[in-house]
């Protein structure tokens, strides 16, 4: 997929719809221009109506056609962008044209944010920020992916990188003057000063309890207690719908259930486990280990007491958890304990109360970290890699004949760091980053 090709797609929902805009750039926007629109390429960023034809003459649709020349375009290249009639016929009609014209193929997903990227226009940070605003549901997603399309995160890993480039410079003058004796303190200290800065801001950000990750894919809850307590009956209620298998059998549920719903702006997954208890069946048994794992990986954990027959949770709960009394409406054997929420989930009793407990839950810990520094996995793993390199960086500078390691070590740093916003050797991340994106953009 040489950078020559032009590449054309649907960029709009699919039809019917409305208006279709199908979006063409590459080389050949200018002699798309000349063959198919009735009045020619219009005017840079001047709409224009026009009559488009096919190479045969056979009328397509009339539209607009808005042309943006290289590199003043989203992409950086020759832009034509048709606002056509949304109905399949014309859609497919105008795809077949455009790609019967040699040079002209359809786009990959993401293609044109790529050429974007390829050509300056978007670093790879900014570049995902597209892909998250258009999957955004919530406006907590549509916030932290605009402020990363716009540069947010940039911004922090540009001073970072300039941090750490002016340190390495700082390090290369000790290597290149090393026999004066004993590396004076006023050499050492100006480094350190700002490995130390780096080091613990980037502890800030990895330390954020994934609040970033979260609000783009959504925070974890999972619903754990004893067989039979009524969890799956509980999922059920805040799924609105029978998600998950309820019966009077103990150990019904084996497979962790998981519903995704939105409450407190946020969207959540919960999460439906195994009873835990134990058992010698293997089926069983493993679904308590699922379960076990679910509950550890959670941010909240709904512990559901049995109202019916109480027992001490068996699980460790933490100070956010949510502590439940189930069966409310059956005469319970004990009083909910003290902070127990009484809930009936056969009667719906206490289940708005649970919600707003979950929602006040994740839309405090969303709001617990200003601008999250980290918003995927991606990010989180180049951190800790540079991390590491500037802690033991600092190590090395503690000894005498630590500047070279010391270099090495920041140069490492600088290329984890660089990474993340596509700066250096970053073939393998760009298929995976944009092959996740829609046709189109
Ligand atoms: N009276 C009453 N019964 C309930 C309530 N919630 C659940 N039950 C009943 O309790 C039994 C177990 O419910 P489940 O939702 O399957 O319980 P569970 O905790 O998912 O059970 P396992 O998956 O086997 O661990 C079923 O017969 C439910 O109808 C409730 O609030 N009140
Ligand atoms: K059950
Ligand atoms: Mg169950």
């Amino acid at each position: 997929m040489g950078a020559q090709d032009t590449i054309c797609a649907l960029a709009s929902g699919p039809p019917p719809s409305a208006i279709a805009i199908i979006r063409i750039s590459g080389p050949a926007v200018a002699e798309v221009g000349k063959r198919f629109l009735a009045s020619g390429l219009p005017e840079p960023k001047r709409a224009s109506l026009t009559y488009i034809y096919d190479a045969s003459g056979e009328l397509i649709d009339q539209g607009i056609a808005l042309h943006a020349r290289a590199p003043h375009s989203y992409t950086g290249e020759d832009t034509l962008e048709l606002y056509l009639h949304g109905g399949p016929a014309v859609i497919d009609h105008a795809l077949r044209a455009l790609t019967s014209v040699s040079g002209i193929r359809l786009a990959e997903p993401g293609e044109f944010t790529r050429r974007a990227f390829e050509n300056g226009k978007l670093d790879l940070t900014e570049a995902e920020g597209v892909a998250d605003i258009i999957e955004a549901e919530t406006t907590a997603q549509k916030s932290q992916a605009l402020r990363q399309l716009g540069g947010g995160l940039t911004e922090i890993y540009d001073t970072w990188r300039e941090e750490l480039t002016g340190a390495l410079a700082l390090i290369e003058v000790m290597i290149d003057f090393p026999d004066e004796g004993d590396v004076p303190e006023d050499t050492v200290r100006p480094i350190l000063e700002r490995l130390a800065k780096v080091i613990a801001e980037i502890e800030t950000g990895l330390g954020d309890r994934g609040v970033g990750e979260r609000i783009r894919d959504g925070f974890r809850i999972a619903i754990v207690g004893p067989p039979n307590a009524g969890k799956s009956s509980i999922l059920n209620r805040l799924a609105r719908r029978e998600a998950a298998i309820v019966t009077d059998i103990a150990g019904t549920t084996r497979d962790i259930v998981e519903v995704r719903i939105i409450l407190g702006g946020q969207v959540v997954w919960i999460a439906d486990t195994a009873g835990l208890r134990e058992t010698e069946d293997v089926v069983e048994a493993e679904g308590v280990r699922r379960a076990r794992r679910a509950a550890a990986e959670a941010d909240l954990r709904i512990h559901v007491i049995d109202g019916a027959a109480p027992s001490p949770p068996p699980g460790p709960i933490e100070a956010q958890d949510i502590v439940i009394f189930n069966k409310a409406d059956a005469r319970p054997a004990i009083l909910p304990p003290d902070g127990a929420l009484p809930v009936s989930a056969v009667t719906g009793e206490g289940i708005d109360t649970l919600e707003s407990w979950i929602a006040g839950f994740v839309s405090q810990r969303a709001a617990s970290v200003e601008a999250p520094v980290i918003t995927r996995a991606r990010h989180r793993e180049k951190l800790a890699a540079g991390l590491a390199s500037l802690v033991s960086a600092r190590e090395a500078l503690a000894q005498d004949i630590g500047a070279e390691l010391a270099a090495e070590d920041v140069r490492m740093a600088l290329r984890q760091l660089s990474s993340v916003i596509g700066k250096v050797d970053v073939e393998d991340v760009l298929g995976a980053v944009f092959s996740k994106f829609c046709i189109g953009k």
